[in-house]
């Protein structure tokens, strides 16, 4: 469906340099979409990528970046209460939404007064919403929504989103967004974007840090060849794709 990325491999001696360059990107982009369309479409994971966000806090950022443009979605969600430790919401809004200017009516968690499957249907139907009233892209090449920018983690077992391993859900090729209620990791119940979403992207930076994750890193970026692909192996955006990995992480490439 998606066209070849065009790929890029970044690797930094440390996770603090990580920061650095990913702050430095992620501001660019939204420069670049702000003055192209007048509105940024960003979409965030959980785990340990909003710590590798500290730096667009910095006064450089802060003073510079057109937040009230931006528009912010997340790639998976677990379906607990928003105040849940687990909650991916949680995570972005104390370490970085509650700190930048970002329009409350632009932050885009999930309805967790819902099931996982009505959480999903909710957000799906959201995104259409966001499409007919132009706020979202719509891939002309897929048909599915084309977001400016979305930040990928990847698990040590090469998941991404809350797509793992061996699940059926690598291969839901209609739904935007779908659920899941057996995931692998805690907690079990999850919604999230499916790969023809996060293929329509513009823009995927893939921030993986950390030695636990080297051996996905190598089956993904090495030359050997594996039949069985790892979730992270399915990321091929139409745009371009850039991975930011530190020096423990690219260890064994
Ligand atoms: O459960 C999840 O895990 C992945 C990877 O997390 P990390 O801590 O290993 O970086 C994350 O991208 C996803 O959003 C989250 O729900």
């Amino acid at each position: 469906m998606a066209a070849t990325a065009e790929r890029k491999v970044e690797v930094f001696d440390t996770e603090e340099e990580v920061a650095v360059s990913l702050a430095k990107y992620i501001a660019d982009l939204s420069d670049k979409f702000c003055k192209e369309r007048g509105a940024f479409t960003i979409v965030l994971s959980g785990g340990s990528l909003i710590e590798s966000l500290r730096k667009l806090v910095e006064p450089q950022y802060i003073d510079s970046v057109e937040w009230s443009k931006w528009h912010v979605f997340w790639l998976d969600e677990r379906v607990v209460p928003k105040d849940h430790k687990d909650s991916n919401y949680k995570l972005a809004y104390d370490g970085l939404l509650s700190k930048v200017p970002i329009l409350p009516g632009n932050v885009y968690s999930i309805n967790d007064a819902l099931s996982p499957e009505g959480a999903a249907d909710d957000y799906e139907t959201r995104l259409k919403h966001l499409v007919n009233c132009g706020v979202l892209a719509l891939s002309a090449a897929s048909g599915f929504p084309k977001f400016d920018l979305m930040l990928l983690g990847m698990g040590p077992d090469g998941h991404v989103a809350s797509l793992f391993p061996g699940h059926p859900l690598l291969k839901e090729n209609k739904r935007w967004v779908t659920f899941i209620k057996d995931s692998p990791k805690p907690p079990p119940e999850r919604i999230t974007f499916t790969f023809p979403v996060i293929n329509s992207s513009a823009y995927i930076a893939l921030v993986v840090t950390g030695a636990p994750q080297a051996g996905s890193v190598q089956r993904a970026l090495g030359n050997g060849q594996i039949s069985d692909k790892l979730p992270v192996q399915m990321v091929s955006p139409e745009g371009e794709l850039t991975w930011f990995l530190d020096k423990d992480a690219a260890s064994k490439l």
